[in-house]
């Protein structure tokens, strides 16, 4: 075990009820394997946000060995002690709601196959999966749907926010790898670095039916930062099982994603995840997903590569892996795998 704060499951997000049920495939061919959607309610590892930023050097660097202990075991964790008032998660929230119960037409404008769009809006209700979406380009530049009037000024602030903790984890990862604190700013040139925000609306769902909010999929980016309305939903890939994320509605779940991987040349892996619809309640969660720059190109960096750790990876820019997976299509398909040399 890295750590010993862990969160045991909460009680309100029932485990799904049909042990018989399996994950459906894909007529295009989703990897052949019929998945459990049964996820087990194992602790998820906990970082203490307060901690790692704390003036304490001793306390600090305490935190930080933890992190790079709990990103080598698990790859995902939860944040609490973010400092990130609820006024704002909670305002974000019902932001989001009020967009997507606005009419159809007002959100079919941001309906595109362009994958390059800024903001995008769809439904993935085909193949089994249950879920209404959009997608905002959040840095270097802001994008926002017009309506409703109220959804820009919190959007904003709350991604400001959520960038500063993604920020500073991932200072503390440079740190928990023996690097200088701004080595993965400086070498991901994140002054630029293109975040992007994904809203996901699952109705509330416990049968077998429609029961897949998202097949089992990696992440592009450095990090994921997760926070969704109600608990439970989100499964998490460890050692074989599939962990349900049962977490307060106040932390973040952080995942670690694709070009984290590539730059440590697999030290730090990218998670494997799903949604699996088994809450009584509609469920909305707002991951970003904090980016390199577009034109950097992402490599395995020299200090993870030596003669017993040979170059994992094809150095890419951001700006094409985004392309080659279409921005984010989530198709249980990972990028990763086709730029993989060994
Ligand atoms: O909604 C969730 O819990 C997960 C969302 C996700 O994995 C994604 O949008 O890539
Ligand atoms: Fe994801």
């Amino acid at each position: 075990m890295a750590n010993t704060n862990t969160a045991s499951a909460l009680t309100h997000s029932p485990v799904l009820k049909s042990e018989t049920c399996s994950f459906p495939q894909k007529e295009d061919g989703l990897d052949s394997i019929n998945y459990s959607i049964l996820g087990v309610n194992d602790a998820i590892p906990i970082i203490d946000y307060s901690l790692l930023t704390s003036d304490d050097p001793v306390q600090r660097s305490q935190a930080i060995q933890n992190l790079g202990k709990t990103c080598i075991e698990y790859g995902f964790f939860a944040v609490i002690n973010h400092a990130i008032p609820d006024s704002v998660i909670n305002g974000t929230m019902e932001a989001l709601l009020r967009f997507f119960d606005l009419p159809e037409e007002k959100k079919l404008k941001y309906e595109t196959s362009n994958s390059t769009d800024k903001i995008r809006w769809g439904r993935g209700d085909v193949h089994h999966v249950s879920r209404e979406f959009f997608k905002i380009a959040s840095h270097p530049q802001f994008h926002c749907p017009i309506h409703p009037d109220d959804l820009r000024e919190i959007l904003q602030e709350y991604s400001e926010r959520l960038r500063e903790v993604g920020i500073n984890l991932l200072r503390g990862f440079s740190k928990s790898l023996g690097l200088e604190e701004s080595y993965i700013e400086k070498a991901m040139d994140l002054e630029s670095g293109y975040d992007f925000f994904t809203a996901n609306d699952y109705p509330p769902r416990f049968s077998a039916a429609n029961i897949i909010g998202q097949f089992p999929h990696n992440d592009p980016g450095l990090l994921i930062l997760l926070m969704q309305n109600v608990s439970g939903g989100l499964q998490l890939e460890h050692k074989g099982k599939w962990l349900n994320a049962n977490l307060n509605s106040n932390w973040i779940i952080v995942n670690l994603a694709d070009h984290l991987e590539i730059l440590t040349n697999g030290k730090y892996k990218s998670t494997i995840h799903r949604v699996v619809l088994n809450n009584e309640v509609r469920r909305v969660t707002f991951p970003l997903f904090l980016g390199p720059s577009l034109e950097a190109v992402v490599s395995p960096a020299p200090e993870f590569v030596d003669d017993n750790h040979p170059s994992a990876y094809r150095g890419m820019t951001y700006k094409d892996y985004l392309e080659a997976n279409q921005h984010h299509v989530i198709d249980g398909k990972s990028c990763l795998k086709q730029i993989r040399l060994i």
